[in-house]
């Protein structure tokens, strides 16, 4: 259950309405899910994070017997909308006020948050299922939505609604499980948009509004990078304490000026004018910030615009070193060559998963191209202009990649640069890192990366401070992992945490048949025009590729660069390569000795499978017109399916792969002339 929220509420009716709440920010980057607290909960050991509705212990009590200790568990942040407090405005100060809920620390809650609010104007009394109204002189009370007691008919009943979720919390808890800046961004930049309406449909000013809702006040000074909001007369309606540092460090309020007060303020003139403004990178007191903004709409009608500044000094000189240092994704998935089936198929899943924010592990041997899959599956994503940063680990030392990987901090050992240095996790800040060869980290690297996988936090070598990181880790191994944690090599947790997307990248034995369009393609990127003789040709498919499509290259230079005619011929193949296929016809012909007829039937079926690049199960071939019609059995198929393995004629892999022709057993029928 990756990235899973959890919802735990008192109440079936609040639970839906925060779920839908929840399910707004967070889907479609990670699950949400919620239950009441009399439902039965199962074990949610694998949850990111556990909101609870209430401080309640027995709601705390709940969550922590359902998830590991390691797994957050907050009380949600909650506010009432503006325009339903408006009601409470108009009650006469130091009236007494009934809140009612069902509980009394759910009646508490509501009024510290009316407190917050700054609606402190009256005298609330909590009020749960177990008082009485025996006050005559009470007229009002305070409801949320449904009251969970019945209220004398007398009193005049004011609905605030469910309180909404604090901002704050979807954007902190959104940050660990990877919603995107984008998103986040656009949420904010709605919700302000929001607020600016309300205070026009309130005819309120901003003064009040912010007087009214703490929560506008706290999110916008919250908010690290500077915002303005103006009205469609270009006065400022909202700006926070970050944009007055940067525009006005010293008047006194710019709120209902004209925004030309703000010093620097021409290259605003188009973000506060025109709709649909492209962003544009600025330089402002020697920083560097991305300017955009939104219009503010309701329904037809223009109320305005906000922008933000987002600062991005940092982020362009990691980049510029970046690009320098070659960490950028150059491929694209144009550059994987292959019409086959299974080469395909690992295109389409990967173009798929591309898109979503999760742990990809890519599967294959040396050679099958799992690299380009990385960058290909970078430059399909939402990231694709963020950093793509690539790490063998299995080069270098594990000291060394403990401090590329998480970076270190200055002292932390012997010859530490001054400053210490980022590392690659930080650099990779809004893109991907590449992990090539992950089955051969060290353990001890294995646990300070299942920190980074499940927390989105590094603390560098040497230091304390824990450091947020927002990117999209690509792994690859060319081990069977699942085996080296059955041998106690690699930690199961991290497995899982990484194994949320396998793809499997087919060998070069799997897709044969592109054998000849990736021999011509290596032959066009060269600028070569060259043609290979037949029985070249014929000896290529037949071999069985161990180095896959990188063997494949290293064969085709060897062969142009012997090469004199225009022809290639067997000679001009590498001796190490002809060696290996004439002592295979000699295995196959030893192979040969006590083949019968219906070996070769069953041959025969492999191979019709095999060149359509068909992977075959046994229940599937038992079936196989071709057999059926000789009676072949399951069972006979089961048996005589080993011995053919055993001589090596064919080869039998995991369910998804199947069985399969060998290519001694593709040389066996040709020596028989059967194909
Ligand atoms: N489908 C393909 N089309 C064209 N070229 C390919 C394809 N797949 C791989 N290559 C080329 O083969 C070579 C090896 O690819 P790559 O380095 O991506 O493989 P890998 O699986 O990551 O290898 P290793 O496990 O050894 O790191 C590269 O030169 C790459 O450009």
């Amino acid at each position: 259950m990756e990235n899973t929220i959890v919802l735990i509420a008192k109440g079936t009716d609040t639970l839906e309405f925060l779920l839908q709440e929840l399910k707004a920010y967070f889907e479609p980057y990670c699950r949400v899910i919620g239950f009441a607290s009399h439902q039965y909960i199962p074990d949610l050991h694998e949850a990111a994070h556990v909101f609870l509705t209430t401080k309640s212990p027995e709601l705390f009590t709940i969550a922590r017997q359902a998830v590991a200790d390691a797994v957050p568990i907050t009380v949600l942040n909650r506010y009432f909308e503006l325009r339903k407090l408006k009601a409470l405005m108009q009650i006469p100060p130091g009236t007494t006020v009934p809140v009612m809920n069902n509980s009394p620390v759910t009646a508490q809650e509501v009024i510290e948050n009316l407190k917050e609010a700054n609606v402190d104007h009256l005298n609330y009394i909590p009020f749960h299922p177990d008082c009485t109204f025996d006050d005559p002189s009470l007229q009002y009370a305070v409801i949320m939505s449904i009251p969970d007691v019945p209220p004398p008919p007398h009193l005049e009943l004011i609905d605030l609604g469910f309180r909404k979720i604090h901002i704050h919390d979807l954007i902190d808890v959104g940050r660990k499980v990877g919603v995107p800046v984008e998103w986040e961004r656009n949420y904010l930049s709605a919700f302000i948009a929001e607020m600016s309406e309300l205070s026009k449909l309130l005819g309120t000013s901003y003064a009040e509004v912010q007087k009214l809702n703490s929560q506008l006040q706290s999110t916008f000074q919250a908010v690290r990078d500077p915002v303005i909001a103006c009205n469609q007369e270009g006065q400022i309606t909202f700006i926070n304490d970050v944009a007055i540092e940067l525009f006005c460090p010293h008047a006194d309020s710019v709120v209902g000026q004209p925004y030309t007060v703000l010093m620097e303020h021409s290259f605003l003139t188009p973000f506060f004018e025109h709709v649909g403004q492209e962003d544009t990178l600025v330089t402002l007191a020697h920083k560097q910030f991305i300017v955009s903004s939104q219009s503010i709409r309701r329904r037809h009608e223009r109320l305005g615009f906000v922008c933000t500044l987002k600062d991005v000094t940092e982020l362009q000189r990691l980049r510029t070193q970046l690009v320098q240092r070659g960490h950028t994704a150059t491929y694209s998935f144009a550059d994987i060559k292959g019409k086959s089936g299974p080469i395909q198929k690992a295109m389409e899943i990967s173009k798929k998963m591309a898109k979503n924010n999760q742990t990809i592990l890519l599967l294959g041997e040396n050679g099958t191209g799992k690299e380009l899959f990385a960058h290909a599956i970078h430059q399909h994503s939402l990231r694709k202009n963020g950093p793509f940063v690539a790490i063998n680990c299995a080069s270098l030392p594990e000291n060394l990649l403990e401090s590329e990987l998480f970076g270190y901090e200055e002292g932390a050992f012997t010859g530490a640069r001054k400053g210490g240095k980022p590392g690659l996790f930080e650099q990779a800040d809004g893109g991907t890192i590449f992990l090539d060869e992950i089955g051969d980290i060290s353990s001890a690297i294995q646990v300070k990366l299942l920190r980074v996988l499940q927390e989105k936090q590094v603390i560098r070598v040497g230091g304390t401070g824990i450091l947020s990181v927002d990117c999209r880790v690509i792994a690859a191994t060319n081990r069977d992992l699942e085996a080296a944690v059955e041998q106690g090599q690699f930690r199961e947790d991290l497995f899982y945490r990484l194994a949320v997307l396998p793809i499997e990248i087919p060998s070069l034995r799997e897709r044969i048949s592109d054998l000849p369009l990736l021999i011509e393609d290596h032959l066009t990127s060269q600028g070569v025009r060259k043609t290979w003789s037949a029985d070249v040709m014929e000896l290529l498919i037949s071999h069985d590729w161990p180095g896959n499509i990188r063997e494949l290259k290293n064969v085709v230079d060897y062969a142009l660069a012997v090469s004199e005619k225009p022809v290639i011929t067997i000679d001009d193949l590498p001796k190490r390569l002809t060696d290996r296929l004439a002592q295979k016809s000699l295995g196959a012909a030893s192979a040969f000795r006590g083949t019968d007829e219906r070996d070769v039937d069953l041959l025969l079926c492999l191979y019709q499978f095999y060149v359509t690049n068909r992977p075959v199960g046994r229940y599937q071939l038992a079936h196989a017109p071709a057999l059926r019609s000789k009676g072949w059995t399951e069972s006979a198929l089961r048996g005589k399916l080993k011995q053919l393995e055993e001589r090596g004629l064919v080869r039998s892999g995991t369910t998804r792969q199947g069985t399969t022709i060998t290519p001694d057993g593709i040389d066996m029928l040709r020596s028989l002339d059967r194909i």
